[in-house]
């Protein structure tokens, strides 16, 4: 195994040129020249290249516990956690026992399966949903609760916060965080106005703004969607009462009220961010939406909510919805087998690792002179590179990019892997070890100096 350790405490202008050290990157760089030629940008996913701090995605050949391995055979510590999904660390025996043992008896059969019922079971057992429809992405389950929302009130307007991600649904791509931010998108062509006009998007955490949108287009808004703990903007939890409020304001006008929880589902807590909201709080949302951890790394969404809505859904109802892999029985089983090991246990380690990663990397920030601001939500987090408490998109956008690109290359060169994003939560998981722990705080010193040295050079988000 080749150290990714390397010389973190070089120039920062090497931040973004991928200067590979002597440990080089020339498997990575050989594939991704291979990948520019077959698909866009050489990645499957935007937020995968590294066009917001520079240089040359890693391919990532093997992954086992809190640990990615790289084409050049680099080891990395991984915090970008497939973006969310992997509660349990990668490659966790029993979730790959199970998977392997479901793929034996047959990939896929476009029949019901034993794993998504009780994957459907397990959902509505956790969650405050009375119904729940699988699907296969979290885009699909937005785009689809969008739907029902629409079918159901007979409304078109649909009310979202800016900075909220929904997936890559055409009538919520307008102001959508992370992956839009990084690539300084003010929405996207190709969406058209007929499809985002009726889209209202409203700062986050604004009431006043929330009153004034339902006293102008009330009788007209079908749904209000957002993120139950926004984390597409780095993590931006709501005010306290803010959810209640949104929950009181759409029953008041007739809107249904969803909220998204793929990104917190099933990780925020057991019972995601419901459960330290919603279920203290005493609201319950209409319609929610889930992915990431429900999946256990395969490609597996659902969305839910009152069984008196979910009837308009097909065949039931006239609102279609359909999927020739929803609820596929590999991919289930891989989401079924990783909520039945997400033990109280799980959590509690994974917020224990959260408050010592976030309290080292605060006091390397602090000690180099770096502007910056941890924020929570349940166990998940973010650190804004910017001074000062975060509670819109605005405030968000306010980040030294050019630190944290600084920041990201000297954690990858000491061998601890972010998301290449300023805006994204950084994803612990069970597997999360001492050793993986005392890797982070290692790198974090020198990378805080890296992130002092180029502060203020360049560009602010
Ligand atoms: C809150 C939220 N909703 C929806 C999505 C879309 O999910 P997917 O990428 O599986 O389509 C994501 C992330 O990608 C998300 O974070
Ligand atoms: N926070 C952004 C995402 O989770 C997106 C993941 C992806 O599209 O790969």
């Amino acid at each position: 195994m080749v150290e990714a350790g390397r010389d973190s405490e070089q120039d920062p202008a090497r931040a973004g040129t991928d200067a590979g050290g002597a440990g080089g990157q020339a498997a990575s760089r050989a594939l991704f020249e291979r990948a520019l030629a077959v698909t866009p940008g050489g990645v499957n996913s935007p937020v995968r290249a590294f066009n917001g701090v520079g240089g040359t995605p890693r391919f990532i050949t093997s992954a086992a516990g809190a640990r990615l391995t790289d084409a050049d055979g680099h080891e990395y510590v991984d915090l970008i956690g497939s973006w969310g999904p992997m509660l349990l660390g990668h490659a966790h025996p029993e979730v790959v026992a199970a998977v392997t043992a479901a793929a034996a008896r047959g990939t896929s059969y476009g029949t019901p399966t034993v794993p998504e019922l009780e994957l459907a079971e397990e959902i509505v057992a956790r969650t405050p949903v009375e119904r729940v429809r699988l699907v296969s992405s979290g885009t699909e389950a937005t785009m689809s609760a969008i739907r029902l929302a629409r079918g159901f009130t007979g409304r078109d307007v649909v009310v979202k916060f800016a900075g909220c991600y929904h997936g890559h649904v055409d009538a919520l791509l307008a102001s959508a965080g992370s992956g839009l931010a990084t690539f300084a998108h003010s929405g996207s062509p190709g969406v058209p106005e007929s499809a985002a006009g009726e889209t209202v998007v409203l700062p986050y955490n604004d009431r006043d703004a929330v009153t004034a949108a339902f006293a102008e287009h009330g009788p007209r808004i079908a749904c209000l969607i957002t993120e139950a703990a926004a984390g597409n903007m780095g993590v931006v939890p709501p005010d306290p009462g803010f959810n209640r409020f949104l929950s009181e304001t759409c029953a008041a006008h007739g809107a249904l009220f969803v909220t998204d929880e793929v990104m917190t589902g099933f990780r925020a807590s057991a019972r995601g961010y419901w459960g330290i909201d919603g279920a203290v709080e005493g609201w319950t949302p209409d319609l929610m939406t889930f992915g990431k951890v429900m999946g256990g790394g395969f490609p597996a969404a659902a969305f839910g909510g009152r069984a008196d809505i979910m009837a308009r859904l097909s065949p039931d109802g006239p609102v279609y919805q359909a999927g020739t892999l929803s609820g596929n029985p590999v991919a289930t089983t891989a989401g079924l087998t990783t909520l039945r090991l997400a033990t109280p246990e799980v959590y509690e380690h994974v917020a224990k690792a959260g408050e010592i990663v976030k309290q080292e990397a605060s006091a390397a920030l602090s000690a180099a002179g770096v502007p910056h601001h941890v924020q929570s939500a349940g166990t998940m987090f973010s650190v804004f590179f910017r001074e000062g408490p975060v509670r819109d998109f605005d405030d968000a956008s306010g980040q030294d990019l050019t630190a944290y690109a600084a920041f990201f290359h000297a954690m990858l060169d000491a061998g601890v892997h972010l998301p290449p994003s300023a805006y994204e939560a950084w994803f612990l998981s069970a597997a999360h070890d001492d050793a993986a722990l005392e890797t982070i705080a290692a790198a974090l010193p020198g990378a805080a100096r890296a992130a002092a040295r180029a502060a203020g050079t360049g560009v602010r988000g």
